[in-house]
């Protein structure tokens, strides 16, 4: 088997994306966030207090027949950025670019905190990262790929994800006509539970290849590029008016500068990343400064390869025995 869906950005600095999934009988059709930085699947819900719910889509399991309550099973879960959500648990049908799990824990929000209320377009989450890290208690549950992967054409997912417009995952195969040369798959240690790799180094714009192995991860559901301080201030240090901001949490500048486009190695290969996906966003709607895409992983512990690196790139899952992840230009 195998499956393909959008993924649409939510607003016009591709904050997040979001892809339609049908859950229940008859299917309810919600837009969730597929993120590979976690492992929940989670849905505003019926169980999710209304005043927390601004917009947003809901799953409703008492409306659909196949839906059976995980007694006595709860999860809760707190994101990088702070955002956090918990709640119950239902087993049902749940359905992704034509591919169905028949029993998907669908963890139900019962709490949800300020920051998802505030993200109308997004409904949910579907965390695609190792199965290890799901929060559902005392049963811990599996993800939806780790659900359909035996089903599958090929034990792999792949993200297409593009700069302003709509782009896609695919489960179960490698679409040829993504991607241009060829795909780089480098190995991927599953014990931390993220889709964590060695980049093999970075270039700003046009300088020379710097090579140092930088441990990162892949994470669809975060928005910026994160990584070690030291490169990060010499990328901005070619950025006229650059300043790295208190007030906003990080680099900003004129939105008016011209920025160096930033490459990334994965083994002899090269991503880069145009100068435009670094000019992520005015720090206010309509101000003429702008936040980078580009920021310090000093606070947050880890390298995150997020969304501004991914849409530079093809991109290429792969949950085989071992697991390793592949890049390709495109
Ligand atoms: C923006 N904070 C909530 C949020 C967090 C994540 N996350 O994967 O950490 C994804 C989407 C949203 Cl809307």
């Amino acid at each position: 088997a195998t499956g393909s869906a959008a993924a649409e950005p939510i607003d016009e600095s591709d904050q997040a994306y979001i892809t339609p999934v049908t859950i229940g009988t008859p299917p309810q059709t919600l837009e969730l966030d597929v993120d590979t930085g976690s492992s929940d699947l989670w849905v505003f819900s019926s169980h999710t207090p209304p005043s927390q719910i601004h917009g947003q889509q809901i799953y409703s399991p008492n409306k659909s027949s196949t839906a059976k309550l995980l007694e006595g099973h709860t999860w809760s879960i707190t994101y990088g950025d702070g955002s956090a959500s918990r709640g119950n648990v239902y087993i049902d049908n749940f359905t992704v670019g034509g591919l169905t799990a028949e029993k998907q824990a669908v963890q139900c929000a019962q709490q949800v905190s300020a920051s998802f209320t505030r993200e109308t377009h997004v409904d949910g989450l579907i965390g695609l990262g190792f199965s290890t890290l799901n929060t559902v208690s005392p049963k811990s549950q599996l993800t939806f790929f780790d659900n359909v992967k035996s089903g599958l054409d090929s034990p792999v997912f792949t993200a297409d994800l593009k700069h302003g417009a709509a782009g896609t995952y695919d489960f179960g195969f490698v679409d040829k006509a993504k991607y241009s040369g060829e795909i780089t798959y480098v190995p991927v240690n599953p014990d931390p539970g993220y889709w964590a790799f060695n980049s093999s180094g970075y270039a700003i714009g046009s300088g020379k290849f710097s090579a140092s192995a930088i441990t990162g991860i892949a994470d669809t559901g975060t928005s910026l590029l994160y990584l070690p301080t030291a490169i990060v201030t010499a990328y901005y240090r070619q950025v006229e008016g650059a300043t790295n901001s208190r007030t906003y949490g990080g680099y900003v500048f004129p939105c008016s500068s011209s920025l160096p486009s930033f490459t990334f190695g994965v083994a002899d290969a090269r991503i880069t990343i145009p100068s435009a996906y670094i000019n992520y966003a005015p720090i206010t709607p309509g101000s003429s400064t702008c936040f980078g895409g580009l920021q310090s992983s000093s606070g947050v512990g880890i390298n995150i390869f997020g969304d501004v690196a991914l849409k530079a790139a093809f991109v290429v899952f792969n949950g085989g025995s071992p697991p390793t992840i592949g890049w390709a230009q495109k």
